[in-house]
């Protein structure tokens, strides 16, 4: 099973250009609100019909704009989750997940995703008579029974307390785990898009540069986007030099790298980074002021304002001695730095 995107479409103000390849493996799509993740899933869905491009579902063209193919959603073989999941008000749990298997003509799984979902005692309910994780179980369930080739899941936490959705997102991996074919995820969530799937496609203002190894792109993000998106606090813009070296003007540091990058517009750097005694390997020395110290349940993290710097500092610490209007020198080993082409 595997699933091609590449499509185009113009919405008011909005352009969505996005191109996706992926095997059976889960995938996320990880970006911010309103970058263009659920109208990517629709799109495939066939819920919304793209302008131009062409989506191919396990070897079958879904959409081609050029030879004006355009399946029907019941046709295409995917199972979306929508959001707020989409279950029919008058229809009982039962009801509900016969309504997948319909799609399917497989009315025996039925009973089989009753059980696996922990619905027997609920399966005369209506989704009104439902808790969140409850109802989201039943459309999940009634996703399976309909036997999808791409199971599509917007947001499948949203409407969840914290507790729940802890509960949820560990049944929702078993439930990926047996999937046969492509999962795609899509979330703002940096830390379950990467429990939960092998690859991640980071999306911002309708694009996406494709997907990468989610260690990969935690370890080594690219572009401003992927560095917010993966949790690097400092994420600033950078002046690459003629003579190679790269000049930060928030922290009013320069330091050459130990690789070459070509067109470096900024850096980030995860607050973990510095520390306070002089590193083994090459680093640089940032000497600053400490402005605000915000505790967290762990540890804390400093605002430090850099000595003839116009920027903010953002270190992450254990340390309980520190005190506000300290002055402070913190080392940055260079290997800590990424660079960021865009
Ligand atoms: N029917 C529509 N008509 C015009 N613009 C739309 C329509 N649907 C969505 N949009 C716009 O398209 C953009 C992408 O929306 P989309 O729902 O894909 O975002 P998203 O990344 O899924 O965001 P969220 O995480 O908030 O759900 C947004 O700017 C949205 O306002």
């Amino acid at each position: 099973m595997s699933i091609f995107v590449d499509i185009e479409k113009n919405l008011d103000g909005f352009r969505l250009n996005m191109q996706l390849e992926a095997d059976n493996i889960p995938i996320a799509l990880l970006g911010a609100s309103g970058s263009g993740k659920s109208m990517t899933l629709r799109c495939i869905a066939g819920v919304e019909k793209p302008d131009r491009g062409k989506i191919v579902i396990d070897g079958q063209c879904v959409f081609d704009s050029e030879k004006k193919i355009n399946l029907p959603p019941q046709e295409r073989g995917t199972g979306l989750l929508f959001q707020n999941y989409a279950l029919f008000p008058t229809m009982t749990v039962r009801q509900n997940i016969m309504c997948g298997a319909r799609r399917s003509r497989k009315y025996t799984c039925v009973d089989a995703l009753i059980q696996q979902f922990g619905l027997e005692k609920l399966d005369k309910r209506l989704p009104s008579e439902l808790s969140g994780g409850q109802q989201q179980r039943v459309a999940l369930a009634r996703i399976l029974a309909s036997q999808p080739r791409i199971l599509m899941l917007d947001e499948p936490f949203s409407a969840l307390d914290a507790f729940l959705r802890w509960q949820v997102e560990q049944q929702m991996s078993e439930v990926i785990e047996s999937f046969p074919g492509t999962t795609i995820l899509v979330s703002h969530n940096r830390e379950e898009a990467y429990r939960l799937c092998q690859k991640i496609a980071v999306v911002q203002d309708g694009k996406t540069h494709g997907l990468r190894e989610k260690r990969e792109l935690f370890c080594h993000p690219k572009t401003q986007a992927e560095a917010h998106l993966v949790g690097m606090e400092n994420v600033l813009d950078a002046q690459q030099q003629s003579d190679g070296t790269i000049y930060i003007p928030a922290w009013n540091v320069s330091f050459t790298p130990q690789n070459t990058v070509p067109n470096v517009r900024a850096v980030s750097v995860s607050a973990h980074a510095f520390t306070l005694e002089e590193p083994p390997s090459d680093y640089l020395t940032v000497n600053g002021c400490i402005t605000r110290i915000m505790h967290g349940p762990t540890d804390a993290i400093v605002l430090i304002t850099p000595q003839q710097g116009s920027g903010v500092l953002h270190w992450r610490t254990c340390n309980t001695s520190l005190q506000r209007d300290q002055s402070i020198r913190l080392y940055l080993p260079l290997d800590q730095i990424h660079l960021l082409t865009e």
